[in-house]
């Protein structure tokens, strides 16, 4: 096991283990971020004030449902992403508010990754890869790409230590405030993370990632299809999409791999 993930001053016991098949034994299955080094636990466990009141009913405008009302309606009916929602924040209902979880409309990411993902060895160099065994629909929540949140210090510390063909897993989101300011959040599944570490980068993806707010004020990173997926084609995303606001940047240029028409043949790198 990795000094780092033994380091990691949270609790490893209270994180709950997912439930898929895990081929790689030195990693610490968490379906859900936790504090790593850098990160206040506290701030990091700070909950969203208020809620909303909506009962069993579905949250939606017309239930006058005050999270919908105050953040804005994140998702259709069935529970698929909205497309014209990308530029504000997208928060969920949370823990303080008395819907039912199960059936609130506007708790999706909360509930949990698409049951039929799998992960697989790729056949052209990339590694392992994702995919589901079912069609996905356009707009559906995939998984989250979840892993240790860690400090801008600890995330240049830890790609100070990758060499030039180590697989780097450092998600790096920046989101611009209207105030002018932009909050950085640094995600590492490298030793502890969950089933999204596995997506791979594609210049042509067929999904896409955005922050996700539920209970807390650090961002969730939200994976969800971009097109109708069918069944067994490879989940990607773009490693350096949402206008360069977000990357997974290795130590170099390393060559894509990713065998579309609008290659840029190079994997994203920021550095
Ligand atoms: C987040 S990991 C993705 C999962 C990884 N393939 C694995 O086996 O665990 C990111 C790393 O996968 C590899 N990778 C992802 N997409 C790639 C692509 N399009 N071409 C080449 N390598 C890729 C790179 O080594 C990259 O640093």
């Amino acid at each position: 096991m990795a000094n780092d993930a033994r380091n990691n001053h949270y609790e490893i016991k209270d994180v709950f283990v997912d439930e898929y098949f895990h081929s790689s034994p030195n990693i610490i299955y968490t379906p859900v971020n936790i504090p790593g080094p850098g990160i206040e636990v506290e701030e990091f466990e700070s909950q969203l004030v208020g809620g909303c009141s909506c009962g069993d009913g579905q949250c939606s405008l017309e239930a006058e449902c005050e999270c919908i009302a105050k953040y804005g309606k994140n998702y259709t009916e069935k529970g698929k992403f909205l497309d014209k929602n990308c530029e504000r924040p997208i928060i969920e209902c949370n823990s303080l508010c008395q819907c039912n979880k199960n059936k609130c409309s506007n708790c999706i990411v909360q509930r949990g990754p698409l049951q039929t993902l799998e992960v697989y060895e790729s056949t052209n160099g990339k590694g392992k890869a994702l995919r589901a065994t079912s069609d996905i629909e356009r707009g559906t929540f995939v998984c989250e790409y979840a892993g240790e949140v860690i400090g801008v210090e600890e995330s240049s510390r830890r790609m100070k230590l990758l060499t030039a063909s180590d697989m780097n897993y450092i998600f790096h989101l920046k989101e611009h405030l209207a105030n002018g300011s932009i909050i950085h959040t640094f995600i590492d599944p490298t030793f502890i993370g969950n089933i999204g570490r596995y997506i791979n980068h594609s210049c042509d993806p067929n999904c896409f990632v955005v922050p996700v707010r539920v209970n807390s004020l650090v961002a969730r990173l939200a994976i969800f299809t971009s097109s109708f997926v069918p069944a067994s084609e490879e989940l990607t995303f773009d490693y350096g999409s949402l206008n360069r606001n977000c990357s997974i940047s290795g130590v170099s240029a390393k060559i894509c791999l990713c065998e579309k028409f609008n290659c840029r043949k190079f994997l994203p790198c920021d550095l």
